[in-house]
C-alpha cells in the first residue's frame, strides 16, 4: 500500500529543470531511498514534499489526500516530519527542550506555557517530559538531556535531530542526508536507530544519502533521479546493476563490462 505518492511532479528555476516529471509511489511501512549524483534532484524533490516548495506541475499525495500548496508547519501536522542536510537544531536549548519543540504541535497549551511551566500547561508537562525521554532513551540519548544541543558530537547532533522529528509523530519521516559526516561507528549505529524507527513503529522512512551501503542495506525501494528525471526504481539488488545508475555514478565506460555493480560510492 501506498502512503505518499508524486505523480508528473515538476520544479524548475528559472531556465534550469531541477525536477522534471517524477512518478512515484514510497511504500507505507517500508524504508525507501531517493539517490543520485549531485544536482540531481533529490533536495528539491524533498523541498517540495515538505512544502518548503510548491511545484510548478504534478501532484502529491499523502494518504491519498493532496498536499501541493499546503504550508510546510501544516504538512508536519498532517504527518510529515524531516531532517536536513545541514543538522538544524535549537543549539542554544537543551536537548530535552529540542525534543519537547517537536511535541508543540500536538499540545493543547502550546510549548511556551510548558517550557515556562505556566498553570495551565502543569497538567501536560509531566506526559511531555516522559514522553520526550521516551524519545532521547529510543535514540541513545537520555543521559545528555541537559547538555546544550550545540555541544554535542556530531552524530549524536543527528540523532537529536531525528529524535525531534520523531516527537511530531509523524506517518512519514524524511531524512535528508542523515549519515553525511558520521564516521563508520556513527553510521553503523545510525542503520540500527534507522531500522529500529520502522520496526518498532511502522513508520514510512523515506532517505536521501550518498552513503550506498547504509542505502542498500535498509531500502526495500529506491528512486534514481539524475538530471532532475526518474533513470530507475526497484530493490538494491536491481538498482545496484541498473547500466543506467552505474552510468549515471560512474560514468560510461564503467558499464562496458559485463559484471558491474554498484557497490560503494562515497
Ligand atoms: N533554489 C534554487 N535556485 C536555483 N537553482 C536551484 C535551487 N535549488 C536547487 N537548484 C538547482 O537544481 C538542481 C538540483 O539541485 P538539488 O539540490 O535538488 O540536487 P541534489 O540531488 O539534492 O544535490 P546534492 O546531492 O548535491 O545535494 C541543481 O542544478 C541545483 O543547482
Amino acid at each position: 500500500m501506498t502512503i505518499l505518492r508524486v505523480s508528473k511532479l515538476v520544479k524548475r528555476f528559472g531556465g534550469l529543470t531541477a525536477v522534471g516529471g517524477v512518478d512515484f509511489a514510497f511504500p507505507r511501512g517500508k524504508i525507501s531511498a531517493v539517490i543520485g549524483p549531485n544536482g540531481a534532484g533529490k533536495t528539491t524533490f524533498f523541498n517540495m514534499i515538505t512544502g518548503i516548495y510548491t511545484p510548478d506541475e504534478g501532484v502529491i499525495e499523502l494518504d491519498g489526500a493532496s498536499i501541493v500548496g499546503v504550508k510546510p508547519h501544516q504538512i508536519v501536522s498532517m504527518g510529515i516530519a524531516r531532517t536536513f542536510q545541514n543538522i538544524r537544531l535549537f543549539g542554544s536549548m537543551t536537548v530535552l527542550e529540542n525534543v519537547m519543540v517537536g511535541m508543540h504541535i500536538h499540545l493543547k497549551a502550546g510549548i511556551v506555557g510548558t517550557l515556562l511551566s505556566l498553570p495551565a500547561a502543569r497538567h501536560e508537562e509531566e506526559s511531555v517530559y516522559l514522553e520526550a525521554y521516551r524519545l532521547l532513551e529510543f535514540v541513545g540519548l537520555q543521559e545528555l538531556l541537559n547538555e546544550q544541543a550545540a555541544n554535542l558530537p556530531y552524530g549524536a547532533q543527528r540523532r537529536l535531530e531525528i529524535a525531534r522529528a520523531l516527537a511530531t509523530k509523524p506517518k512519514v519521516l524524511l531524512l535528508d542526508e542523515p549519515a553525511a559526516g558520521m564516521n563508520p561507528r556513527e553510521t553503523a549505529e545510525l542503520i540500527g536507530l534507522i531500522r529500529r524507527i520502522q520496526e518498532e513503529t511502522g513508520m514510512s522512512v523515506i532517505l536521501i544519502e550518498h552513503d550506498m551501503k547504509l542505502v542498500m542495506e535498509l531500502s526495500e525501494h529506491i528512486l534514481v533521479l539524475d538530471y532532475g528525471t526518474k533513470i530507475a526504481e526497484g530493490g538494491p539488488d536491481h538498482i545496484r546493476s541498473h547500466p543506467k545508475v552505474i552510468e549515471a555514478y560512474l560514468g560510461k565506460s564503467a558499464v562496458e563490462g559485463d559484471n558491474v555493480r554498484l557497490e560503494v560510492v562515497t
